[in-house]
């Protein structure tokens, strides 16, 4: 017992020691940060002193330095909680060569880096953090976690090891280190450091980031990112890299570290921007947070599909369409019925039927047959609408000249070509020339478009032979509603894309005449914005980006992706998603869709080394780090029925708790809300409760009191959240919403980190235990 006692104190006193050697090195990063925060702030204010030398451009450019070193540090006291996490023990390399970032590069040891007698000496230590910091002597204090030297942290297994002893997570909070916990890579060699064998403590660093509870928003991963993900994270941008993976393998976290690294990586290529495209809102505030705590934010744009579109038309989703009416709207074939809306567009309003000007002193006119040939002429190929409006112009004077018959009167053509531009000026001066062309083409707007096509009628018109007229009748209701869905969004964008925006004139920037004056006029825009206003602004108004990467991408419908490869045309790609959980019925067509919008087809990717097909490069990850294998388990069971033939992902954990299983008596919402009370009895963190879509808004009230750990969510919301604990609402009801319904399902099932409760209505048909029908073997 004593004895016992005195191998922990002994295994106590040597972690305390290792914890203190970390603090040493915290200490010694926030001391050099300190410095260098001084230094620029020294600096701005040397440049101040001497009178203003130097262009104001230059001033702002230190200005913004100091800026952000005070940033800086201000987030790494406050908000970073772990800002140095890892460290990795290394053997000498086998050539003796740096690299920018102050470390040997070699992967692999030197020869005779590890003695005959199987000792070793550590040759260099290197610290992982969210950022780079550099000493005075321009060595690393710590390495950025996405450079280059950073990588065996990540990769090292004890199979190939390469140089690296020991990894070590560092688990910190602000200025203080509170723990450590290390993984021995070569257990077979005894290595000293500074003359001392190096200590191994603790092990699970994994498993203490994946039991720990969850918040309602998402945590970052980089001090346990696993190998796998950490080869898609790195991946060089090809034309398109895509990525699959069942629930839970940490797509949208490896996602979000890949925008990170790449930025790091090449600053310059993506300073175009880049885009994550994410299925919800849910989703987006959901992942927010993560990069800026990667030492990231301005660059990256994340957005919902529902949002994506507002810069061009103004307006986001608020509603969802059911899934027959979501199904028409995202397909192809709507492609069809908006260009003849497009061009249909221009009769309404009551549009005039009679032109009449008066031209050379005669009156002329044009009838409406006339009229609508010339319209017809001018709408003929696909250019867009509002852009045809001079061509129409055009073809209207044509007609009217025609009529005038001055044209047989003149031989010479230099002279009738005179005539003609004087008719010209003399026709399109005339006030009732100008009304008759702003109400007979009128500039359309996307909005005035779709909503032209509620009219059932008017749109059975625009669909002839491409949608039913039960179709019809089901597009054009839901069109009546207030507000728009996530399936209208992509339906106003591609309209966009049918009618144009005519050029116009530049408005120019109100001159003040004393600034004129005194020259001032060319310094204005510094004055008026400053540069890092003026980044904040473009990042807004940014309409395409560099890099594009979309999570969830399983669930994209067809003119969605046409949406989305209008904001990437010229970009590289990164893909995410698991066809599994797609609520999508369609997936071939959505598939014929991706690749046109990605320009896979006209440009296919070389054939080249494994992994890469010649479609782009593409990864699996395998490993679950979501759920429990019990949870896992039973999730299975609806994988089998969506998908014949899948393999489910590996849990790496379990807890020993099995998912529950409850009937509804008489009352579902009593049900209901006995068992997510329970659950919030049992778990820290947050609690999901799952429902069919047709019944968020009564799940809301059933839930009503119990605080804000918990939520209600309608299936389709749950894509990519996760929870402490959820609750799914009769799995039967959300089987059968729709076609896609068991995948649905399969995604409910796979939202807790922790515990899941099942509780089944009549329709569930449960067992003796409550198990409902589809989840019994
Ligand atoms: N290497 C890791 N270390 C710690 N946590 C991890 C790691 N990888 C993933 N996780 C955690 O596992 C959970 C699932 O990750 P994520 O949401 O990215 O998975 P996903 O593949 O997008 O899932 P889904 O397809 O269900 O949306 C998250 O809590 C994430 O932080």
């Amino acid at each position: 017992m004593a004895a016992q006692a005195r191998q922990a104190d002994v295994h106590d006193s040597v972690r305390d020691r290792e914890i203190s050697v970390e603090q040493e090195h915290l200490d010694r990063v926030y001391r050099r940060l300190e410095e260098k925060i001084h230094e620029a702030e020294f600096l701005l204010q040397d440049a101040v002193r001497r009178g203003q030398v130097g262009t104001p451009g230059a001033l702002a450019e230190r200005d913004a330095q100091v800026f952000r070193a005070g940033l800086h540090l201000s987030r790494l006291n406050n908000e970073f909680e772990d800002f140095l996490f890892g460290r990795i023990d290394l053997l000498r390399g086998k050539d003796g060569k740096k690299g920018p970032d102050g470390a040997y590069t070699a992967v692999e040891p030197a020869e005779g880096a590890v003695r005959e007698d199987g000792t070793a000496d550590i040759a260099e230590t290197l610290h992982i953090g969210r950022i780079g910091v550099l000493d005075e002597n321009y060595a690393p204090l710590v390495i950025d976690w996405r450079a280059p030297a950073a990588a065996p942290f990540y990769r090292a297994t004890p199979v190939a090891p390469g140089r690296v002893v020991r990894r070590r997570v560092i688990r910190s909070k602000g200025r203080r280190v509170l723990g450590v916990e290390d993984d021995l890579m070569r257990p077979e060699i005894k290595a000293y450091l500074d003359g001392r064998e190096l200590a191994v403590i603790g092990d699970g660093a994994l498993m203490a980031a994946l039991g720990r509870a969850r918040t309602h928003t998402m945590r970052d991963i980089v001090a346990s990112i696993q190998a796998e993900q950490d080869r898609v994270i790195r991946a060089p941008a090809a034309s398109v890299t895509y990525v699959e993976g069942g629930p839970g393998t940490g797509k949208t976290a490896v996602a979000l570290h890949r925008a990170a690294y790449l930025l790091y990586q090449d600053r310059r290529r993506y300073a175009g921007g880049i885009l994550i495209v994410s299925p919800t809102p849910l989703l987006v505030s959901y992942t927010e947070g993560v990069l800026p705590s990667l030492g990231e934010e301005g660059q990256v744009a994340i957005r919902a599909l529902g949002s994506l579109a507002h810069e061009t038309v103004g307006v986001e989703a608020t509603l969802y369409d059911s899934p027959s009416t979501a199904r028409v709207k995202g397909s192809l074939r709507m492609l069809k019925v908006l260009r003849k809306a497009a061009r249909g567009a221009l009769e309404l309003n009551d549009s005039p039927t009679r032109l009449r000007v008066v031209a050379f002193g005669r009156r002329l006119e044009l009838e409406a047959e006339e009229l609508e040939r010339v319209r017809h002429t001018a709408l003929g190929g696909t250019a867009p609408v509002n852009l045809l409006r001079p061509r129409a112009r055009k073809l209207l004077l044509d007609a009217l000249w025609e009529k005038s018959g001055a044209a047989a009167r003149h031989d010479d053509p230099e002279l009738a070509a005179e005539l003609r531009s004087s008719f010209d000026e003399d026709v399109t001066g005339e006030d009732a020339f100008t009304e008759f062309l702003d109400a007979w083409w009128p500039e359309l707007t996307p909005r005035a478009v779709l909503a032209a096509m509620a009219d059932e009628k008017r749109l059975g018109r625009w669909s002839r032979r491409v949608l039913t007229p039960a179709e019809v009748r089901r597009v054009a209701r839901s069109l009546r509603r207030e507000g728009y869905s996530v399936h209208d969004i992509a339906l106003l964008d591609e309209l966009q894309a049918i009618l144009g925006t005519p050029a116009r004139p530049r408005r120019r920037r109100e001159i003040d005449p004393l600034d004129q004056l005194t020259g001032l006029e060319e310094l204005m825009p510094v004055r008026e914005e400053s540069q890092r206003e003026r980044a904040e602004r473009l990042a807004r108004e940014r309409t395409e980006y560099a890099h594009v990467i979309v999570d969830e991408a399983q669930d994209l419908t067809p003119l969605q992706w046409r949406m989305v490869g209008r904001r990437g045309r010229q970009a590289t790609w990164t893909i995410v998603g698991d066809p599994a959980q797609s609520s999508w019925s369609d997936p071939d067509e959505a598939a014929a869709a991706r690749d046109e919008a990605l320009g896979v087809r006209h440009h296919p990717v070389k054939a080249g080394p494994p992994g890469l097909s010649p479609r782009g490069r593409r990864f699996r990850l395998t490993v679950n780090y979501r759920n429990p294998a019990e949870i896992a388990d039973l999730a299975a069971k609806v994988l089998a029925l969506a998908m014949p033939g899948t393999e489910p992902p590996t849990a790496v954990r379990s807890t020993g708790v099995t998912p529950r299983f409850a009937v509804a008596g008489d009352s579902l919402e009593h049900t209901v809300r006995a068992e997510a009370a329970r659950l919030l009895e049992q778990v820290e963190g947050t609690v999901g409760v799952v429902v069919a879509m047709n019944r968020r808004a009564e799940a809301a009230r059933w839930l009503a009191g119990l605080g804000d750990r918990v939520v209600a969510l309608g299936s389709l919301e749950a894509k990519g959240l996760e929870y402490d604990a959820t609750v799914v609402v009769s799995p039967a009801e959300i089987a059968d919403e729709s076609p896609a319904g068991l995948r649905v399902l399969y995604v409910a099932l796979t939202r807790a980190t922790q515990q899941l409760t099942v509780v089944s209505g009549e329709r569930d048909e449960p067992d003796a235990d409550g198990v409902p029908d589809l989840l019994r073997d």
